[in-house]
C-alpha cells in the first residue's frame, strides 16, 4: 500500500520524463532487424523495455548499454541472424507480445512465448492467424503459443479492432519477409491509429517503403531496414498524471523536450486538458500547463488515444461537472479491463461512475479515503495518485506496477510535490 501524498499547495515543478515506451520498443526491434549496427539513444529503461531487450537478445541480437542514467540508456545494437530455440517472456507488454512474434517467424526454429497471467487474456488471435496465413506454423491462439518459421509473407486480412498493435506488429518485421506484406483490416474501426502512424513513420525513416494510401490497408515492400542513430522522445502519455497534478492543485507543471511534432497519442493532452479548464502553452523550456483551480467535465471520444483514459477519468472524478468518455471499448483488453477497474475503484471511494458499452459516464461526487487497487496496471496506479492529491487518505495498492513504463514514478511524484510553492 502506498499512501498517496496529498498536495498541500499548488505544485510548481519541471518534470523531465524518460523516453517513450512505444518509440523505444519499436526502435529496438527495428535496430535488431537492421542491415548493420545502430544506436537507440535515451531509450526508456522500464519493465516493458527490459522485456523487449531480453527478447531481442534471445533471438540473436547483441544490445550493449552505455550512458545509463535515470533519464534512460543508450543502446548499441548489433543485429544477428534471427535464431530459433528461444523462450520469450512478454510480461504484460502489448508491444512485446504483438511486435516480437512476427520477427520470431523469421527464424527457422521454434520460438515459445508466454507472459503474466493476465497477458494470456489479451487479444492475440488475429495476429497469430495472420502469421499462419503468411506461412508460419503457430500452435495456440493466445499466450502461451509457439511459432516456427520461416514465413514468406504476402497478403492477409485481419480484424484489428481489438488493438492497433496487431497491425503494427505485422508491419514492423514485414520488410524482412520474402514477399513483404499487405495487411487489410476488416471489422469495426481500429483504435489507437496514431500508433500505427508511428509504426509507418519509423519504418519510412529506416528506408522501408510503406504504402498506407488506402484506408485500412498497409503494404510494406520487402527490402533492407536501414541501421540508424535514433534518439527517443520523452513519453508524453506518462506526462498525463503530472499535468493532471497541476490541474487539480491549481499549479504549474512544465515538461521539457515536448516534441514540436509527434505521433505519440500523449500529444492530444495539449487539446484535451484545456477542454477541462487548463491553460497549456509552449515555452522555451518545453510544454507548460497551468491549472485554473477547478476542473471541468468533458465529453470526449478517446478512441485514438485510449491510453490517456485512466488519468482523464481520474480528473473527471474530481471535476465540477459530469463527463462522458467514449470510443474506448478496446480498453477492456488492456493491462486489465480498464473500464471495469476505473468504475470499481472510483466508486469504492464514493464516486458515481457507470460503464457504457464503449466508455464511462462519470458524475463527480465528494470522494473519501480508501484503497485504490491497480490490477497490475501502471495507468490505474497513476490515476489513483492523481485522486490522492486532493482526497485525503487514498492508498494506492502496488504503486510498484508503474515500473511497466516509469519505474521512477513514486520518486518523481514526491519530487514534484516537494517543489510545491
Ligand atoms: O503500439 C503501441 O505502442 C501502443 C498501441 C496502443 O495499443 P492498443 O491499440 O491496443 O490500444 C496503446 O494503447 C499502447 O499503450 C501502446
Ligand atoms: C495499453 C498499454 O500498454 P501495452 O503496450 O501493454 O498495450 C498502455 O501502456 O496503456
Amino acid at each position: 500500500m502506498w499512501p498517496a501524498p496529498e498536495a498541500t499547495a499548488p505544485v510548481d515543478a519541471t518534470v523531465p520524463l524518460p523516453g517513450s515506451k512505444s518509440v523505444t520498443n519499436r526502435a529496438l526491434l527495428l535496430a535488431a532487424l537492421a542491415d548493420g549496427p545502430g544506436e537507440v539513444r535515451r531509450a526508456l529503461r522500464s519493465r516493458d523495455a527490459d522485456l523487449m531487450v531480453a527478447a531481442l537478445r534471445s533471438l540473436g541480437s547483441e544490445l550493449i548499454p552505455s550512458d545509463e542514467s535515470v533519464s534512460g540508456v543508450d543502446w548499441h545494437v548489433v543485429p544477428g541472424p534471427v535464431r530459433g530455440g528461444a523462450s520469450i517472456d512478454v510480461g504484460l507488454a502489448g508491444t512485446v507480445m504483438r511486435f516480437v512474434p512476427p520477427m520470431a517467424a523469421l527464424a527457422d526454429g521454434e520460438v515459445a512465448f508466454d507472459g503474466d497471467p493476465h497477458a494470456r487474456k489479451r487479444p492475440m488471435g488475429p495476429l497469430l492467424s495472420a502469421l499462419r496465413t503468411l506461412g508460419a506454423e503457430v500452435v495456440g491462439d493466445a499466450l502461451p503459443f509457439t511459432i516456427r518459421g520461416p514465413l514468406s509473407g504476402g497478403e492477409v486480412t485481419l480484424d484489428a479492432s481489438a488493438s492497433s498493435q496487431l497491425v503494427s506488429g505485422l508491419l514492423l518485421a514485414a520488410a524482412r519477409f520474402d514477399k513483404g506484406v499487405t495487411v487489410r483490416h476488416n471489422g469495426p474501426p481500429v483504435p489507437s491509429m496514431p500508433h500505427i502512424e508511428m509504426t509507418v513513420r519509423m519504418l519510412r525513416s529506416a528506408g522501408v517503403r510503406v504504402d498506407d494510401g488506402e484506408r485500412d490497408v498497409w503494404r510494406v515492400e520487402p527490402g533492407p531496414i536501414a541501421a540508424r542513430d535514433l534518439t527517443v522522445e520523452p513519453d508524453l502519455s506518462n506526462a498525463a498524471p503530472f499535468l493532471a497534478a497541476a490541474m487539480v492543485t491549481g499549479g504549474t507543471v512544465t515538461i521539457p523536450g515536448w516534441p514540436q511534432e509527434t505521433t505519440q497519442p500523449g500529444d492530444a493532452l495539449r487539446e484535451l486538458l484545456p477542454r477541462m479548464g487548463a491553460t497549456v502553452t509552449r515555452v522555451p523550456e518545453g510544454l507548460r500547463l497551468t491549472g485554473g483551480g477547478r476542473v471541468d467535465g468533458i465529453d470526449a471520444d478517446l478512441h485514438d488515444v485510449g491510453e490517456l483514459t485512466p488519468v482523464i477519468a481520474a480528473l473527471a472524478a474530481l471535476a465540477g461537472s459530469p463527463s462522458t468518455l467514449r470510443g474506448v471499448a478496446h480498453l477492456r483488453g488492456h493491462e486489465t479491463d480498464r473500464l471495469a477497474a476505473l468504475a470499481t475503484e472510483i466508486n469504492r471511494l464514493g464516486g458515481d461512475v457507470s460503464e457504457t458499452g464503449d466508455g464511462l459516464v462519470i458524475r463527480p461526487r465528494p470522494l473519501r479515503a480508501g484503497v485504490f487497487h491497480s490490477y497490475a496496471d501502471h495507468r490505474m496506479a497513476t490515476a489513483g495518485a492523481v485522486i490522492g492529491l486532493t482526497v485525503p487518505g487514498v492508498q494506492v495498492e502496488d504503486i510498484a506496477t508503474t515500473a511497466k513504463t516509469l519505474p521512477e514514478f513514486a520518486r518523481m511524484w514526491a519530487l514534484m510535490l516537494g517543489e510545491a510553492r
